[in-house]
């Protein structure tokens, strides 16, 4: 069953038809790539399917719910979370307070049990805690949990802003180009991760990546953009092969 689907997805801004008719379906433990040359939409289908622009016409839906116009917020308890292309952290607060945060607006207490901190604040915090701890576990970010999220290396502040991703439990990952700026080393772990995140925590993820060798290493489907249509849809082999992946790559007729 599809966890995420797209039917006749489509965006104008302005004159631009950004997006035409897109159509994609992700199944639940999915590892899905989204790739395509510069400008061809890949991040504006993320910020359609999170509600930071609501399409012109087509539907999306999450298991089976039509999600088209709910706010971003509703999406996120709904089940998709993203990450971003320029990492979006709070980098003056503590790794562990980082994902705290991310974790916050699930917190059921009322307002009075948090202003007195009565027990069913802190047991909920308590619980909190305990969670973020075992998510940067996950991520061997946990003996850095005090640090300054600024001053992680790079790639762990990649990996912490997956971990907050994941605080929502979400059913879909979205992850935009997580692999820009990091080393070859930190990409190979970076892949070992997004598995292990798939294993552990049984979600579908889709990422948009222009390192090829990460998204033909790692993904089991790729989808091509390509000036704002699908151009193509297959496995790694069938898309490396693919006549018209080629030509839009290399700018040909
Ligand atoms: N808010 C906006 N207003 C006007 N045009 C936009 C807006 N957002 C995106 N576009 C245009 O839509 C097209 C698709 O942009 P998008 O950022 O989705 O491409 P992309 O495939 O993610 O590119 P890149 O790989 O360079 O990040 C581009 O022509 C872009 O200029």
């Amino acid at each position: 069953m599809a966890v995420l689907e797209a039917k006749n997805l489509g965006i104008a801004f302005g004159g631009l038809r950004a997006l035409q008719d897109v159509q994609f379906s992700i199944g639940e433990k999915e590892i899905i790539g989204l790739i395509g040359p510069n400008g061809a939409g890949k991040t504006t289908v993320f910020n359609l399917l999170t509600d930071v622009y609501v399409p012109t016409e087509g539907t999306i839906t999450l298991e089976n719910q039509n999600i088209v116009g709910k706010k971003t917020y509703q999406i996120t308890q709904g089940g998709i979370s993203r990450t971003f292309q320029n990492i979006r952290l709070f980098k003056d607060i503590s790794v562990i307070d980082n994902v705290k945060i991310a974790m916050n607006f699930q917190m059921k207490y009322s307002v009075l049990s948090g202003i007195f901190r009565l027990p069913a604040y802190r047991r909920e915090e308590a619980q909190v805690a305990k969670r973020a701890h075992e998510l940067l576990q996950v991520f061997n970010l946990d003996e850095k949990s005090e640090d300054l999220a600024k001053n992680l290396p790079y790639g762990q502040q990649r990996k912490l802003e997956i971990a907050r991703a994941l605080a929502t439990n979400p059913k879909v990952l979205l992850l935009d180009e997580p692999a820009a700026g990091m080393n070859p080393t930190e990409t190979k772990e970076l892949m070992e991760t997004i598995r292990l995140i798939r294993d552990r925590f049984g979600i579908a993820i889709l990422l948009i990546e222009h390192d090829m060798n990460f998204v033909m290493g790692i993904c089991e489907r790729i989808y091509v953009l390509d000036y704002g249509k699908v151009i193509a849809e297959g496995n790694p082999e069938e898309i490396r092969n693919n006549p018209r992946v080629i030509t839009a790559y290399l700018g040909g007729e």
